[in-house]
Formats: C-alpha cells, structure tokens, sequence
C-alpha cells in the first residue's frame, strides 16, 4: 500500500470513529443496528465494497441501505457480490472485523493485512465500480454520504448512487452490469413488463378467472415497494391494482403494514378490513424483497387467511413442473425426444410442515437450509432450475445457465418443426419466467406479477390456490435474552447443540402435543431468540410455543444462572 493510500484511508477514517460497546455483525442480512449507530459501520462497508471490487477484476459491486422489515428508526447496510447475490461468506469475517476495529489504525492495520493476505493492489491503477442503493428511511441520506467517504478512501473506487431503489433493485442492477446488459430502473421495469405481458398473452384459451378475481390490492408497507409498483402499473394496463400504505399518505414504515407484520402476527395490515372480504391482497415488506398474500375471511375479524411463501413456492413449482412435463413429452419426429431437467425446491426449518408434506408428495426434491437467503440461494444454484422461499415471503427461481441455453435452443426447434404446438409454448413460458423472476435476489415486484400471471395462467382464485394444503397451525415468539449468540444450532438450525440440555428440554416439551415441532434459534437481524412452533391446533402452538419461550428464558434469560 502506498503513502497517499495510507494517509487518505487514516485521515478519512478518523471521521468515522466507531460506536462504543457495541458489537456489529454482518448477520443474516448484512449490518443492521439503530441507525444513529451506523455511520461508522457504514463507511467501513464502504471500503469494504471497493476492495471486493478490486478483488473481482474490477466487477460491480453494490451497496444497499436499508433494514428491511425492522422499524424505521433502524437502518442496515448489505453488499450485492457481482453476481447479484449476497456477499460471498467467506469475506463476513473481515466484513465483521472492518466494523468493529477500534481505532484508525486498527482499520488500516487490517487492511493491510488483508489486502497482502488476497493479492489486492491499491495502487489506485484499477478502477472500482460500486452502485449505492437506499429505501425509504430518513436516516438514508446521511449514510449515503458515510458509504461515498468510504469508497472514495480506496484510490480508484468511484460510487454511482442509484437513488431510492427496493433492495432486489439494486441486486438486479449490479447483475445486470456485470452480465454487460442494460441495467437503469427502467430496463428493469421494462424487463418485468414485457415478460409478464408474454406470459399473460401465453394463457391457455379455457382459463377463466371471475371478475371479484381481476382485482389485486397490495399493502406498500409505506415504503419504497408501494410507489415503485405504482410506476409498474402504468406500464400493465391489463392489470387491475390497488394500492394503499405507498407511504404517500403518512404512514410509518412497517408499522401495523407490511409483510412481515402480516406473516408473523396473521392479521390484516392496516387499511385494510372487512371491506375486502374475498378479495386477493398481497403484502410487500419495507425494501420490497418479500412478499405473502392473503385474504379477509369474513367481516367479523381483523384475521386473515395468509398465503405464505410456502404457499408461492407451491404455486411456482406446480407451474414449472407442468411446462417441464409438457417439454418432456415424445418429442416431434424432428426433435430430440428426452429432455430432463434437474428441479429443485429449498426450504427452511420455518417452513410449515405441511407444505414439506405437500411437496414431496408431487414428487419433488425438497432440501433444507439455515435462514437467510444467502444459504438458500446458494443451495437452488444447484439445479437446473432451483426454486427457494422461506415461509416469511423471500425466495426467488434460478435457472442455470446450460439450462437457459439448451432451452433457447429447444424453443429455436419448435419454433420451426412444430409453431404453436404445446411444447414450443412450455419452452416460451420457460424462457418469459427466467426473465420475469429477478434471479438475482427475492423480489416482491416479480414475485406478485409470477403469482398474478400463474393464477390467470390455471384460472385460479386465492382460495382455490390457498387450498392446495392446510397449514399445520404455527406460532412465532421473540425472547430477549443476555447472549443471543450463546446459542449454536445444527442441522438447518432444527436443533440446539450449546447451551447443553436446551434442546432435550424442547424435545420432552414437543412431545406433549400431537404433530408437535419446535425449534428456537439466534435472530441475524433482532437482539433476540426465536421460536417457531407448530401442532394440530392453534391452541396447543400458541402453548407449545410458550412452553418453549419459557424454557428460553430459563436457559439464557436475564434471571438465568
Ligand atoms: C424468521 C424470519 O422471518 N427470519 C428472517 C430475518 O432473519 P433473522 O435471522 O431470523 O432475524 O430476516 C432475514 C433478513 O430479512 C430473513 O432472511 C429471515 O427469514
Ligand atoms: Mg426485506
């Protein structure tokens, strides 16, 4: 490293002193801390970004601010890997290090180090690319300006702000660049409009769907999703959507709204009641990376029927299994008769059982990972086609390249041995898929015009849908306790290995309760332990799952030995 490097990094980083006794991790979805903690930590990822910049041949690298469906007073900052995807685990630990070095010089001392360590050069020969994305928090723009210190503190690093963008946004724009493809907001809206009008225009002739069925209402979280949907319709005049909670109306970012609020408490967002009844509604969370939908069963309740994302992933594989069918029937005399492609479905320990059950029941290879999206993704990158969500609404498909590619080429065959036969249509719904779904990351935009395609797609109503299989009844509690990190789980965190006896204690507990599960793990992004809890009734969930807090508490709360 040379002089002028060292003298910027040490002056530059001397405004950005660290805050005291507190211990930043880069958890499960990035840093994520009450805001006024973070401009420190900020700066630092923005070092961070630009050497991982350099250390992939100059690749495009992204930076989004955000804290997704915590309470606004919070913020985060996550980085997009050029392929769009999370930051490569491997670097968390100096991403974890950066954040938490306690002077200039223990910054600089580790940059050193690490650089040496993985072959950086900064002597600002090489150019570094960083795209910087916010959502709708107030404290974005004065962390925009910390991650700016910090990538303009690594000689030839040069930040692009993107403005307010939803979290998949900016994923799919970093992709976009390093794949050499157009990559503004409005390619990408143009990429969803026109892949979602392909499929809409491949509906079979018999699908119908009433008209109560047409209109869509969707829950903006009062965020940065709400008034990025409203600049999609514009462009789906075939689309009947409503919009409430865009945040243009005074509401508070996930509060009482928004996808996570939905899932975990199963009670209507507000905005919304008795007036829907029946209706399809669909919620997005604060940076719009997730989405469940959901109905209002009846006037009398504030509760709500929720089609989590267990239930999307259902719909999605049924959809894409049944074009794979199509393609692998007898081919034409002039195209090659097999085809095989490897479909894969992941999930996590939170997924409701009954879906695990439903899903191996069509046949399908079904595999587990920790939460977070980064195993998930990393997991469906395995197959041809790769699909994940977690029960709470993220999940995206991916779909290899070879597979895209000998597709193309299938649908090239069709196109002029057998137009408009069933097969060259399963091909082009294939094809409209894999550029409607962002591949990069979840995304609630994509996902809902994947979900509103393929319900008009099989003529479906959100009953008809949300009655593919019965949720087992489940229940979700959050204890705060001294050492969140005491805690070591295994086995897609279904089960405790430390503290010792914990997971004994739940077992004996589970076991009470006819088709008991109960698992309880370490929260990456709140200072907290969940539980999860799941049997035949809601009644004996809601018990279990106490039961289980309460061990908890014994175990690892603040009256604990
Ligand atoms: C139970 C739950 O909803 N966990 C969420 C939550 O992670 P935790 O580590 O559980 O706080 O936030 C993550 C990032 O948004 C998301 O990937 C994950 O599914
Ligand atoms: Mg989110």
């Amino acid at each position: 490293m040379n002089e002028d490097q060292r003298s910027l990094l040490l002056s530059s980083s001397s405004r950005f002193p660290p805050p005291q006794g507190v211990r930043l991790s880069y958890g499960t979805a990035g840093f994520r801390a009450d805001a006024a903690l973070l401009e420190s930590t900020v700066y630092r990822v923005g070092i961070l970004a630009a050497l991982r910049s350099l250390k992939m041949d100059g690749s495009v690298i992204g930076v989004m601010l955000t804290a997704s469906h915590n309470r606004v007073s919070d913020n985060g900052v996550k980085i997009a890997d050029p392929s769009g995807g999370m930051l490569s685990q491997s670097w968390e630990p100096f991403a974890d290090a950066l954040a938490n070095a306690p002077t200039s010089q223990h910054l600089l001392q580790l940059i050193t180090e690490f650089v040496e360590k993985e072959n950086i050069s900064l002597e600002g020969v090489r150019r570094a690319e960083i795209l910087l994305g916010r959502d709708t928090r107030p404290s974005g723009e004065s962390l925009l300006e910390a991650a700016k210190q910090g990538i303009s503190s690594i000689l030839g690093a040069v930040a692009i702000d993107m403005g307010i963008v939803t979290t998949p946004q900016l994923h799919w724009m970093v992709r976009a660049r390093n794949k050499g493809i157009k990559a503004s907001e409005l390619d990408y809206f143009e990429q969803l409009s026109s892949s979602f009008r392909c499929l809409i225009d491949l509906i079979p002739s018999g699908s119908k769907i009433s008209e109560v069925d047409e209109k869509l209402v969707v829950d903006g979280a009062n965020g940065v999703g709400g008034e990025k949907l409203e600049v999609l319709r514009k462009m789906l005049d075939g689309m009947v959507v409503e919009i409430r909670n865009s945040g243009k109306d005074g509401g508070v970012l996930n509060e009482g709204v928004g996808a996570d609020y939905v899932q975990k408490e199963k009670f209507a967002p507000s905005g919304f009641g008795s007036q829907d009844v029946g209706l399809r509604c669909a919620s997005l969370d604060g940076d719009a990376d997730r989405l469940v939908y959901f109905s209002v069963p009846s006037k009398s309740c504030n509760n709500i029927d929720l089609v989590d994302g267990d239930k999307m992933l259902s719909l999605f594989a049924i959809f894409i299994k049944e074009q794979l069918n199509t393609l692998s029937k007898e081919g034409t005399e002039n195209t090659s008769s097999s085809y095989h492609a490897r479909l894969g479905v992941v999930q996590t320990a939170y997924a409701n059982g009954a879906s695990t059950d439903y899903l191996k029941k069509l046949g399908l290879e079904v595999v587990f990972t920790p939460t977070g999206v980064k195993y998930l993704h990393e997991k469906a990158a395995e197959y041809d086609i790769g699909i994940y969500f977690e029960a709470n609404g993220h999940g995206t498909i991916i779909f290899s390249e070879s597979f895209l590619c000998s597709l193309e080429a299938r649908y090239q065959e069709f196109s002029s041995v057998s137009k408009g036969s069933e097969q060259q249509k399963a091909a082009l719904r294939l094809l409209a898929v894999s550029k409607l779904i962002n591949q990069a990351v979840g995304d609630a935009l994509s996902g809902l015009l994947l979900v509103e395609a393929i319900l008009q797609h099989m003529g479906w109503s959100i009953q008809r849908w949300s009655e593919l299989y019965k949720d087992l009844p489940s229940r979700q509690l959050k204890v705060k306790v001294v050492d969140r990190t005491a805690v070591i789980t295994a086995n897609a965190e279904t089960v405790v290995v430390r503290p010792p006896g914990i997971q004994e204690a739940i077992n004996a507990e589970t076991a009470k309760y006819p088709r008991g599960r109960s698992f309880i793990r370490p929260s990456g992004t709140e200072d907290v332990i969940r539980v999860y809890a799941e049997a035949s009734s809601q009644e004996a969930a809601n018990s279990l799952a106490n039961s289980v807090a309460r061990l908890v508490d014994q175990f690892l709360g603040f009256g604990s030995s």
